[in-house]
Parts: C-alpha cells; structure tokens; sequence
C-alpha cells in the first residue's frame, strides 16, 4: 500500500479505547505510514465509516446494519461481560414506571440497546426524545464517570442484558467497509493486542479519580476480547434491532 493511500481509522475518544491507542502508539505500525488515526465519539466513528471519510472504525455494531459492505478485521472489541460501569439508563423513577427516556446523541449501540431491553425484557412503553425533563436518560462513556450515585434508579444496560440473555456484549467492533490487506489487519490486530496485554503498564501513566475505578473499569469491566460469545450476542442483538426497526416502519 502507497503512502498516499494510508488506511484511514476512526477510534473512540473515550477511556476504553486508551488500551487500544496504548497498543497502536507501542506497536511501531504508525511510524510506517500506513496507518492515519483519528479520535471521534462512537456516532461520529460510526458515521465516517458509512459514508466513507473512514475506511475502519472502532464502530458502535447498531450502524454494522448501515454498510452495505463490512469486515469485523480484529480480534477485540469494547465488550462486557455483565456490568459494563459506563452504559447507563439514569432515572428518576423505577423502570416499570418510565414513561419518557432522552437517548445519548452520541451513542449508537446503547441508545438501541436501551430500547431492547424495553420492548422485550423491561416490557414497558416509553417514548423516547431529547427533552431534558424526561424521566430517564441514557448515558455513556467517560461522562458517566462518578454519576452512578447521583440518581435513584441505575440500570447497568450491559448487566441488564446479561440478565436478559445470559451473555456478556460488544459495544462496538473494529470494522471496515473494504477489503483491508491481510498483513495490514494482522498487524493491526497484534497492535491492539499488546495495547490490551500491557493495560497494567497505561494505567501507571493515566490519572486516577477519586470518584471512579479506572484501574477495574480497564481490566476487569470492559472485556475486550471478541469471543465466541460475544459473536453470539452480537448476532441477537442484531436480530432484535431489526424487529425495532421494522416495528417503527410499521407505526409510521
Ligand atoms: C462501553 C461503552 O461502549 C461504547 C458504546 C457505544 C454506543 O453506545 O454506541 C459505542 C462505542 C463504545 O465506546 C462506553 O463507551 O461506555
């Protein structure tokens, strides 16, 4: 690959995604060029990559339905299995008496995950909007950090899932929507890797809160392996967020 066709790589700017970039910086694969990284929230990764200012991204798996083309090209992910610690549903009243939820505009995946949960497991009718004065409000990454304690009613939306299903979840894959040069994706794939293996050496360079676990939220909430499981829960997840949304082409 010529050095004026870099692969593009749109990555989240959140915490979770530090091992990764640790991984990437030590690896050596940006010093040869072939590789231009940019940092973005999920919606906007997910959105470079759909209409082509990206050609792979750590993409949010609610937008995998809106490439006509896609490869998962990694090994790993942003997943958990059970609590997640940055996936919420805040709210001011119990769930079963919800009535109105504000979605996260810069997710993808939970905002789906969210609506999935209450159609098929919460079993409950809400309407979702952007108003500030709903009942419950979904929130995710580093902006949840320190918030679990200011609201009445927390729900974990990774945990809920794994009570629902029994499996743990990816939040978001590495996907690109081209073909990727088999020995650029391996490359890459060893890059994350050593990032993941080496997230005890990050933590002792990135500070700590006094309000936030970080060190547990990087080696032991976010799982990043993407595993046969979490494969699994991808496909039902994708599979629910189709009956959403032919339910909604059905209302309209
Ligand atoms: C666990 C998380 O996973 C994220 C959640 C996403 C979403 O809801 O669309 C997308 C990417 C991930 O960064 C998080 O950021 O808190």
């Amino acid at each position: 690959m010529s050095h004026l066709n870099k692969i593009k790589i749109s990555a989240v700017s959140y915490t979770n995604t530090k091992p990764f970039l640790f991984g990437i910086e030590h690896s050596g694969i940006l010093t040869k060029n072939i590789i231009d990284l940019s940092l973005d929230i999920p919606a906007d990764c997910a959105e470079k990559v759909i209409d082509g200012r990206a050609d792979v991204g750590l993409i949010p798996v609610a937008a995998l339905v809106k490439l006509p083309y896609y490869e998962i090209i990694s090994d790993y992910c942003i997943g958990a299995n059970g609590a997640v610690n940055s996936v919420f549903l805040f709210s001011l009243k119990p769930i079963n008496e919800v009535k109105t939820v504000r979605l996260d505009t810069e997710s993808r995946t939970s905002n789906n995950l969210a609506k999935i949960l209450i159609s098929n497991y919460w079993n409950i009718e809400t309407e979702y909007n952007s108003d500030t004065n709903s009942d419950a409000f979904i929130l995710i990454g580093d902006r949840t950090f320190g918030k679990k304690h200011n609201y009445p009613y927390v729900y974990d939306l990774a945990e809920e899932w794994k009570n629902f299903t029994g499996l743990p979840f990816a939040f978001a894959v590495w996907a690109s929507n081209k073909p990727i040069p088999e020995g650029i994706k391996n490359e890459f794939n060893e890059a994350l890797k050593l990032g993941i293996d080496n997230r005890e050496e990050l933590l002792k360079k990135i500070d700590k809160r006094s309000d936030f676990d970080l060190d547990d939220y990087l080696l032991h909430k976010i799982d990043y392996v993407f595993d046969d499981k979490k494969k699994q829960a991808l496909q039902l997840y994708l599979s629910y967020l189709k009956l959403l949304n032919e339910e909604s082409i059905l209302v309209k």
